[in-house]
């Protein structure tokens, strides 16, 4: 499945908070959405997924999901989102259960998601028995199971310390080059952006405009030895958000 985003603007009171953003979304690619803080990126993906409807504009889904996706549009959340009394699986197992799944082909899907995060020794244990990067890694695993069309993640590494995003990000690369996903990714983090996106889309401040898109023509795979190809990409990014995040730093400041 592909997205298309036609024209969408969004308000919050008298607030424009997005305008005008025509985007397409091609499937089998990680588009990343950048821009100085509150430009609206959250408020985007939220629209993308479904949670809020946009006061002008659509959300065109193309091609349908596939027939044994269990939720098309998925979301992977800064904050983890596990239920403290679940074990690793019983987390997997709760976005399965009121789909008409029997236990086995439950059982199956999250041995296969297990394994695909390297998670299988983590089967029983609880999320506080869990670091950071391998509760992150949970939540990846619940999103995989149910088959998304289209995963949508909110700054998923950003609560990480800096080794254990570098580890995350070569776990999202080895999983997509495995299985090429869709993706929309929200992130403060040019790294990120530059490790993770087939484009990159560069918002303006609030009220966000698309203000350029950066396509990085390079394989995910081959990212990590190319530093200085990817410097260059980043550096682009950054000359494109610099003044308008200075200014919103200000905003924010003076509020
Ligand atoms: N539900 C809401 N009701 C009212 N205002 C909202 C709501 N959600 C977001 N906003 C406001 O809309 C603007 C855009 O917020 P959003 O979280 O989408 O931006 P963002 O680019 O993701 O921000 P950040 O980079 O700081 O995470 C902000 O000014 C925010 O305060």
């Amino acid at each position: 499945m592909h997205l298309t985003l036609d024209g969408i603007s969004h308000h919050y009171g008298g607030m424009p908070v997005l305008s005008g953003i025509e985007l397409s979304i091609p499937a089998g690619e990680i588009v990343c959405i950048v821009g100085p803080s509150g430009c609206g990126k959250s408020t985007l993906l939220r629209l993308i997924g479904g949670l809020e409807r946009p006061d002008e504009g659509a959300v065109l889904e193309h091609g349908g999901a596939p027939a044994d996706s269990l939720n098309p549009l998925t979301y992977i959340f800064q904050d983890f989102a596990l239920l403290p009394w679940r074990t690793v699986a019983g987390n997997i197992s709760l976005v399965l259960e009121d789909h008409g799944l029997g236990k086995t082909d439950r059982d199956a899907i999250i041995d296969d998601v297990l394994a695909r995060t390297k998670l299988s020794d983590f089967k029983t244990a609880l999320p506080r028995q869990l670091s950071g990067g391998m509760k992150q890694r949970v939540a990846i695993a619940r999103a995989l199971a149910v088959r998304p069309a289209v995963l949508l993640m909110d700054e998923p590494l950003s609560a990480l310390d800096s080794q254990t995003r570098e580890l995350l990000m070569d776990d999202l690369v080895g999983l997509w080059s495995k299985t090429p996903f869709t993706a929309v990714y929200v992130t403060h983090n040019l790294e990120e952006a530059v490790r993770l996106g087939h484009r990159i889309v560069v918002l303006s401040r609030r009220p966000g405009k698309i203000r350029d898109v950066v396509e990085i023509d390079m394989p995910l795979a081959e990212r990590p030895g190319r530093a200085a190809a990817l410097s260059e990409a980043r550096e682009r990014l950054w000359s494109l958000i610099r003044d308008e995040a200075a200014a919103a730093d200000m905003e924010l400041v003076d509020a």
